[in-house]
């Protein structure tokens, strides 16, 4: 059994279609129950890391019993790499599992990606990985349940985004804010989420936000400003202009994903598919038009109503434009967006124009005016400046 397990780790690991000469991740092996992993040392960031770390082995048994077979009611959703249930273990503890799709090699990828990354990562605002199991044909993800589930299924539902008051979303662009600071300039490792949306933010039950999916994260070596080039593999509406046109991708790219997060949690708005609601081709090009005409009031989420201080909804907005500026070098870090958040007194720059109107080629408006590429099967149109 053991070396069944063995083989099958081994052949996950051979599969890469991603070249990146650094920032590549070894696992090593895994043995008595424990699936133990290494870095290669030009990629550490900091003083020490430890040679290996372990993660725990859970047995499929132990997780058919958890989520009743995987039954239909324990469901929570469906991602990219397959569905995830609830379960909840013989002591009580309540989990998540992530069920790779039995087809899908991209997801063997991310599923290592995951395991080697986020088990080494400790942050309020990370997700917590609490094991794996690779039983058969089985390739399972454990983590923390997490009761709110993600921050989409809440900001994007009528009912349950008007329980989202003005404090608690504050105190969830800080989390955000926090926990991509943390991966960019505080772990240990050095690390570029490069899927950064709401369905990757989950809530706890104090709605404090955590991180989750690092299938597509890197480890990246050197310096903050250092760009990487890679397969382009994000979301439609989050991406970087650079990183969806071009494939490069830095920290910056991050700290645009979170630009697009925090606009849309101020908003209540989605930047894909808002050329929908007939205002402009994305949120982005209609908050920045609302932010020069001096009307971005008129983009509060309605249904803060008011628990939202008017000064700190536009402190916020502003903040967001500096994250989707079109040039990355002129975005700010996460740390400053900390402080920015934080301190009322620090003045902040004019944004310059976020380049990005995200919207589907059948806009000709777009299309005229702009170049397009096709990500994923939709077009991102870049919209030159006037
Ligand atoms: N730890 C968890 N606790 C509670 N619910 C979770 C947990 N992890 C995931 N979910 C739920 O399962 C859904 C699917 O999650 P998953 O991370 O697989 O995909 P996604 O982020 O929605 O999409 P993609 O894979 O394309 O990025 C989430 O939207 C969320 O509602």
């Amino acid at each position: 059994m053991g070396g069944d397990r063995h083989k099958h780790i081994n052949n996950s690991i051979s599969g890469g279609e991603e070249k990146e000469s650094k920032g590549e991740v070894v696992l090593l092996d895994f043995d008595g129950g424990r699936f133990n992993y290494d870095y290669p040392s030009e990629n550490l960031h900091g003083d020490t890391l430890a040679k290996s770390k372990d993660l725990p082995l859970i047995g499929l048994e132990l997780i058919h019993k958890a989520t009743q077979h995987f039954s239909e009611e324990n469901k929570l959703g469906q991602g990219g790499l397959g569905p995830v249930y609830r379960g909840t273990l013989a002591d009580g503890r309540e989990i998540a599992v992530k069920r790779l799709s039995r087809t899908s090699g991209q997801g063997l990828e991310e599923f290592k990606n995951e395991v080697t990354l986020i088990a080494r990562l400790q942050h309020r605002n990370l997700v917590r990985l609490l094991g794996c199991c690779l039983e058969g044909n089985e390739s399972l993800l454990i983590y923390e349940y997490m009761p709110n589930k993600s921050l989409d299924v809440f900001l994007f539902d009528s009912t349950t985004s008007a329980q989202l008051d003005w404090k608690t979303r504050l105190n969830i662009i800080n989390g955000i804010a926090r926990g991509i600071s943390y991966l960019h300039e505080d772990s240990r490792l050095r690390i570029i989420h490069r899927d950064l949306k709401p369905s990757n933010v989950l809530l706890d039950s104090d709605m404090n936000p955590k991180i989750s999916d690092f299938g597509m994260a890197r480890i990246f070596a050197g310096s903050e400003n250092g760009t990487n080039t890679a397969r382009i593999v994000g979301s439609y509406g989050y991406m970087a202009p650079e990183y969806a046109m071009e494939g490069l991708y830095s920290i910056k790219s991050d700290v645009y994903s979170f630009g697009v997060v925090l606009l849309e949690i101020i908003t209540g708005r989605k930047n894909a598919g808002f050329h929908l609601s007939g205002m402009g081709p994305s949120l982005l090009s209609h908050a920045w038009q609302s932010w020069n005409e001096g009307k971005g009031l008129e983009l509060m989420d309605p249904l803060l109503g008011d628990s939202c201080c008017p000064d700190e909804f536009l402190r916020c907005y502003h903040i967001g434009l500096l994250c989707v500026q079109e040039d990355a070098s002129d975005r700010p870090t996460m740390s400053s967006v900390i402080v920015m958040l934080k301190s009322e007194s620090v003045s902040l720059r004019q944004p310059e124009r976020p380049a990005f109107s995200v919207g589907r080629s059948t806009n000709q408006h777009e299309t005229a005016s702009g170049s397009s590429s096709s990500v994923n099967g939709l077009t991102a149109s870049i919209a030159l400046p006037r």
